[in-house]
């Protein structure tokens, strides 16, 4: 009574101390659909994560496949043949009359054993061989899968904290785990196949003897499963920890926020954080290894007391009559092989369940992001006449009001169209929008009167995003971006994003790796990086180029060269310009005046000015800075009057 009351305690779970409220932080999430799954619902998902598994090594390789199952299966059959053979030699030695004569007698089935034994063994070296082989096959197949979609999945899952948790618990153990399920499927069904042909030794040298061994198997399995579920509910609990982890230690062990980390003094709020994730991680996996602990004491002993009953049984048939000395010598070593092969079973069914419930993760991640994949582009389009947004409206994923509201813009062929507005205003998204990188909720984007949704944009829209990726790769591969080289076109995008001299100044030119990390690398400023992100722009040579605040770190010449090129580039394609810089865009064709959200404005520069609305306001503050002006009056409502704008105002 006391023994299951300690017992009870140890395995009663405890709340986790909450230290400063990590334990509900905003980023923790918790599937208590998945954590209070019941053992017999994960029981019977076991052989559908084992078909999955054996579906994946048949596609990794379907030889080795077959050579690791076949070797394991033929294995287990000369198993039983050398348990009957000798359950012979043990008949022949234990028969009447004088010790040689029996000796030579047992020879033959002695002679069966050793080569049954031989055979056996042969076999399961092929199949060990094959089962190594097949693992890095499996991993990499595993792998390639889940990048093939986390680089197709639509960009809005991005954005999404469930599927992101997701992809971390798929690319971290899911992935590996798949290899894992793979080798102890196959192990499992060599176990089960050694214990199969001991019960069929068993049962072929006397039927009662078969129940015995199976009574064994009971409290093992049971503590195997239970503690294999003990760990995953540990590791899902602690799913966005671990993330928040890797993230903290990336801010203080990565080149980049190294020198905000210092000028900001942020050490000890950054070593505070991390500890505070370490605390929980280090709470749940002790707490963890404490039931886990108990669960295994309980199976062992369990095993032990059936173990004991198992022998009692087996004397007691002896000593009744029911089976020979000889029978009952070859079906304890029956037992004691069908033990082990049990013992393997256990271990393997136990690391099978394990692996397949990150193994599980890793399915249900392809299944979920291959609902985010879009569907295969149409056929890309010849060129550009006209492109259009017709009444969008767009929100982020879990944001809580849309970025984008009801807005309609439309780009021709031959035109440069400005988006400007406040910060948040709503000008990005609406770019990745006309990119076809977002989709709208309502609404639709046009290209040339067809949904762009439905169109393959990949050769047509180049992008130079406000916050551009800094490749660690050379400076041609960043410029190229995979594209086949033409040495005139990269010389000619180069010169039109003022990066010449950047790449002049460069030892090795073109072939100088921009990563620091790396031996050799080279890092550029800002505004160098950004010129090679403008070429790799002008470098597509796209039919609708978006230009992202493309000169928010260039110098006061280079910005104005590059507005000067960008105007030269929209003829026979269209532009779509985001700056804030009001004077660049005096000349577009069209500017657009987003506010939060919503297109509050639109004309040529002339017309907004004459308008004397939110362009106009913004228009006259930044002429008045260059002018040493003191603001407009009213400077957030209100605007100066017409004689005081900025149409002749010389504004860099
Ligand atoms: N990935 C995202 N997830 C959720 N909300 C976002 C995301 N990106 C932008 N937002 C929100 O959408 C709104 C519009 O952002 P957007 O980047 O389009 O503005 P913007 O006009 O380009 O601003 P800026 O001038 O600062 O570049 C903002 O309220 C912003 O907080």
């Amino acid at each position: 009574m006391r023994f299951w009351e300690i017992w009870r305690r140890i395995l009663s779970r405890p709340p986790l101390p909450d230290r400063s409220g990590l334990a509900v932080a905003y980023w923790q999430s918790h599937d208590e659909e998945l954590l209070t799954a019941s053992l017999g619902r994960i029981a019977r998902r076991l052989p559908f994560l084992v078909a999955a598994a054996l579906r994946l090594a048949w596609q990794a390789s379907a030889r080795d496949t077959v050579l690791a199952l076949a070797g394991n299966v033929l294995a287990g059959g000369f198993t039983v043949y050398g348990l009957l053979a000798t359950s012979d030699v043990l008949g022949s030695l234990f028969a009447g009359g004088p010790t040689p004569e029996r000796v030579r007698a047992a020879l033959p089935s002695l002679a069966l054993v050793a080569v049954a034994t031989g055979l056996r063994g042969a076999l399961l070296a092929a199949a060990g061989w094959a089962q190594a082989r097949l693992k890095p096959q499996v991993e990499r197949l595993a792998e390639t899968r889940l990048f093939e979609l986390t680089t197709r999945v639509d960009l809005a899952a991005f954005d999404d904290e469930d599927f992101h948790n997701a992809m971390r618990r798929a690319r971290d153990s899911g992935v590996p785990d798949s290899a894992t399920v793979v080798e102890m499927t196959i192990a499992a069904l060599t176990g089960a196949v050694g214990v199969l042909s001991a019960t069929a030794a068993l049962g072929l040298l006397h039927p009662l003897l078969m129940p015995l061994l199976l009574v064994t198997a009971a409290p093992a399995g049971w503590a195997a499963i239970r503690a294999a579920r003990l760990g995953y509910q540990a590791f899902h609990r602690l799913s966005a920890a671990r993330r928040r982890k890797f993230m903290l230690s990336d801010l203080m062990a990565e080149r980049l926020p190294a020198a905000e980390v210092r000028a900001f003094g942020l050490r000890d709020f950054l070593l505070g954080e991390y500890a505070k994730v370490a605390d929980l991680e280090q709470d749940v996996q002790l707490d963890v290894a404490r039931r886990r602990t108990a669960v295994k004491a309980g199976g062992d002993l369990l095993t032990g007391v059936a173990t004991l009953a198992v022998y009692g049984a087996l004397a007691a048939m002896l000593a009744g009559g029911v089976i020979p000395l000889a029978i009952a010598g070859t079906a304890v070593l029956a037992i004691r092989a069908g033990q082990s092969s049990l013992a393997a079973l256990v271990q393997t069914l136990n690391r099978l369940y394990e692996a397949g419930l990150y193994f599980g993760d890793y399915l249900a991640f392809r299944d979920l992001a291959a609902t985010r994949a879009p569907a295969p582009p149409g056929a890309a389009p010849q060129g550009l006449a006209r492109l259009e947004a017709d009444r969008v409206t767009f929100a982020y994923p879990g944001a809580g009001r849309p970025a984008l509201r009801e807005v309609s813009v439309t780009v021709r062929r031959g035109e440069v169209v400005a988006l400007v507005g406040e910060n948040g205003s709503g000008k990005t998204t609406l770019a990745k929008l006309l990119a076809g990188l977002y989709r709208p909720q309502s609404g639709a984007v046009r290209w040339d009167g067809h949904d762009v949704t439905d169109l393959d944009l990949r050769k047509l829209v180049s992008v130079i995003a406000q916050d551009h990726t800094r490749w660690p790769l050379t400076v041609r591969e960043n410029i190229l971006m995979g594209r086949p080289e033409d040495p005139d076109r990269l010389a000619a995008a180069v010169a039109a994003a003022g990066a010449a001299e950047v790449v002049a100044a460069l030892p090795g030119g073109y072939d100088a790796l921009l990563d620091r990390r790396f031996r050799g690398g080279h890092d550029l400023s800002g505004g160098q990086w950004q010129r090679i992100a403008v070429a790799r722009g002008f470098y597509r040579e796209a039919e609708l180029v978006i230009f992202d605040e493309p000169t928010s770190a260039l110098d006061a010449r280079a910005e104005h060269a590059l507005f000067e090129r960008i105007r030269r580039h929209a003829d026979g394609r269209a532009i779509v310009l985001i700056t804030h810089r009001l004077a660049s865009v005096r000349y577009a064709d069209r500017i657009y005046v987003l506010r939060e959200g919503r297109v509050v404005e639109q004309g040529t520069h002339a017309e907004l000015m004459a308008r004397a609305g939110l362009y106009a306001e913004l228009y006259d503050l930044q002429a008045a800075a260059y002018r040493h002006d003191p603001p407009p009056p009213d400077a957030a409502g209100g605007r100066a009057s017409g004689a005081e704008r900025g149409e002749g105002v010389v504004v860099p």
